[in-house]
């Protein structure tokens, strides 16, 4: 079955790549500031699903020949990935600007924050021509089956100063990453231990994601893990 990564994230196509799977790739482009005092799981459901009705109205809206390039029905990947501080209430996203930056780290140095990712899997399929209403955009695909998981890893950060925050601000590394770090770069500096899957950190819980994929195509993906 077809897989569409909606997603702009290098990480999460690298990631899906190492799985030997044939996907293609849509960038969907959504306003992901949080909501006032919306919780993590609010937040994170929320953006995987707005992701993929953008990724669901981009498909409707290009021409029929891309349709035609995508055997239906097939699955839309969206993803999203969020640090949340032991409070339980803190959303970690990517930072705005260093002193944004600088106020997360000073909040996970020296101890235990989480990262979630959601990944929701939105299997659609193509309505008959003669069902199509160009009109109404979103008519040209009907959404069959929509499964997410939501996949936590406890990260570990050592004591952080002022001069490893500013040097790692200066890296560029931080700016489009949630929590302002990344742990597969210079990132893993920071982190003396994590309690969960890698994959989930650097933006995709990889065998959980493959799990989802499988599960949702009955099977068909058996050699979907070939490891
Ligand atoms: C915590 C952490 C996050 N990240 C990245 C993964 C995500 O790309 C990013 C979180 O932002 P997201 O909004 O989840 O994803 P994105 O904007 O990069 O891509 P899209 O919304 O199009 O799917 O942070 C790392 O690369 N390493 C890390 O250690």
């Amino acid at each position: 079955m077809d897989i569409v990564l909606a997603s702009g994230s290098p990480r999460r196509r690298e990631l899906l790549e190492r799985a030997q799977l044939n996907f293609t790739i849509l960038s969907v482009d959504i306003d992901e500031t949080p909501l006032d005092n919306e919780s993590p799981t609010d937040y994170i459901e929320r953006m995987v699903a707005t992701k993929a009705d953008a990724a669901i109205q981009q498909l409707s809206d290009t021409s029929q020949a891309d349709h035609d390039s995508l055997t239906s029905p097939f699955i839309i990947l969206t993803s999203d990935t969020i640090g949340v501080l032991s409070d339980g209430k803190t959303v970690l996203v990517k930072p705005v600007d260093r002193e944004h930056a600088y106020s997360m780290w000073q909040r996970m140095s020296d101890s235990v924050h989480e990262v979630w990712t959601a990944v929701q899997a939105t299997q659609v399929q193509l309505l008959p021509k003669a069902e199509r209403n160009p009109s109404e955009h979103t008519q040209c695909l009907q959404i069959i089956n929509q499964q997410r998981i939501t996949e936590r890893t406890e990260v570990t950060f050592i004591p952080l100063t002022t001069q490893m925050m500013s040097n790692y601000w200066d890296s560029g590394e931080p700016a489009d990453k949630a929590g302002g770090y990344g742990i597969q770069g210079l990132g893993a500096a920071w982190v003396s231990r994590i309690n969960g899957s890698y994959t989930n950190v650097v933006g995709l819980p990889l065998a959980q994601t493959l799990a989802l994929i499988k599960e949702m195509t009955e099977g068909s993906m058996d050699t979907v893990n070939p490891l």
